[in-house]
């Protein structure tokens, strides 16, 4: 008899907020492929050769402004998402990381301890990237393919324009969403844009208009399009007027060309705009974490405040809601029962 399990993947962040910890953490990050996609001479020149001589000690600065008594406030969210689910399915659930620990490799090794041998893997990103959802399929093939090639892996979709996560994400910034405000902003981490060219077999998609067209054939590998689909479809359920909305991407990292328009500079140009009172939420994440909680609510603050702004909202992510933990547990349920079809 086979038995089944889910697996809870997210991103992954340092063993502590010690410079050396946090040097190891971006070491594995950067040095994917699926991440700086340069020929591996070149990304190890760049990474090893000079954003690990720079980066740590301000990164690790940065991790210590959000750290929390129990640890990374990623990780710790996505614990509490694991507990929250437990008790809602009969089949055990463990996490695993795709970078540092808990490893894939440990979760899928945990649940393997346990009798599984169906596992349900789902990669905690509402939209698909390279550097995210297809980093964490080629990782856990490899761990599956070395370690355990008695599992069978079904993997959850990504669900930027499921109903049920559009309801939920809209219910939720709803409830949050000042009385007041000028504008709501969307702040996605940005990719370069050679990411989404790369990523598309179609070779459809320009990064112009074709991203916003409701079919293009793109659309299934383009980060942009799922970012504007998501966008679009809460702007609508929540009923407030498009162009009291704005769309930008944050995060970038290096000299090449980062999708636009970037989140620093809207922020620094929205006051001249007019805009005073400003909410702002980042549905790439599903959990809060640095880019949400020390880039957005702290440094992206100061920066729209120091441009001119008056209140400045951010809105925090799903993180452990327990209507978020109903659609995860839907999503990972489909893919459950697809194993009792094939
Ligand atoms: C080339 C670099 C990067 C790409 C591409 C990228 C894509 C990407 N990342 C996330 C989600 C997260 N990123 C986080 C931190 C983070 N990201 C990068 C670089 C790239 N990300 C760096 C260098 C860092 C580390 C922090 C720093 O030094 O600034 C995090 C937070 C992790 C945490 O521990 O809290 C998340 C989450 C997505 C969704 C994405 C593409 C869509
Ligand atoms: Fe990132
Ligand atoms: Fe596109």
């Amino acid at each position: 008899m086979s038995k089944k399990g889910i697996l809870l993947v997210n991103l992954g962040s340092p063993k502590s907020t010690d410079v050396k910890d946090v040097k190891d953490y971006l070491d594995e990050f950067l040095m994917d492929e699926k991440v700086i996609d340069y020929r591996w001479f070149f990304r190890s020149l760049l990474v090893q050769g000079i954003i690990l001589n720079t980066r740590p000690p301000k990164s690790a600065a940065a991790y210590k402004t959000v750290w929390t008594d129990e640890g990374s406030p990623l990780i710790v969210i996505t614990q509490k998402i694991q507990r929250k689910l437990q008790k809602l399915v009969e089949v055990p659930v463990e996490i695993g990381m795709r970078y540092a620990e808990p490893s894939i490799e440990t979760g899928i090794r945990k649940l393997t301890e346990q009798g599984v041998t169906e596992i349900v893997l789902f990669p905690l990103y509402p939209q698909y990237a390279m550097s995210t959802t297809e980093t964490v399929v080629d990782k856990a093939e490899e761990v599956r393919k070395k370690h355990f090639p008695q599992v069978k892996i079904n993997y959850v979709q990504p669900f930027y324009n499921r109903d049920i996560y559009i309801d939920c994400l809209t219910e939720s910034i709803r409830e949050k969403l000042p009385e007041n405000f000028d504008a709501l902003q969307f702040s996605y981490h940005g990719v370069p844009e050679r990411h989404i060219y790369k990523t598309d077999p179609t070779k459809t998609c320009n990064l112009n208009d074709c991203c916003s067209r409701e079919t293009n054939p793109s659309h299934q590998f383009c980060y942009r399009h799922q970012c504007f689909k998501t966008t679009e479809l809460v702007i609508e359920k929540l009923n407030i007027p498009k162009e009291k909305t704005v769309i930008s991407f944050q995060s970038r990292l290096g000299k090449d060309k980062w999708m636009e328009p970037y989140t620093d500079e809207t922020l620094e140009n929205l006051p001249k705009k007019g805009v005073k009172n400003l909410a702002i939420v980042c549905p790439a994440f599903v959990s809060d974490c640095l880019e949400t909680l020390e880039e957005i609510s702290v440094e992206g603050k100061e920066e729209f405040l120091h441009a001119g702004g008056e209140n400045f909202h951010y809105i925090p992510c799903l993180n452990d809601e327990d209507r978020w933990i109903d659609v995860v547990k839907t999503l990972c349920e489909e893919k459950l029962n697809e194993f009792y079809l094939v």
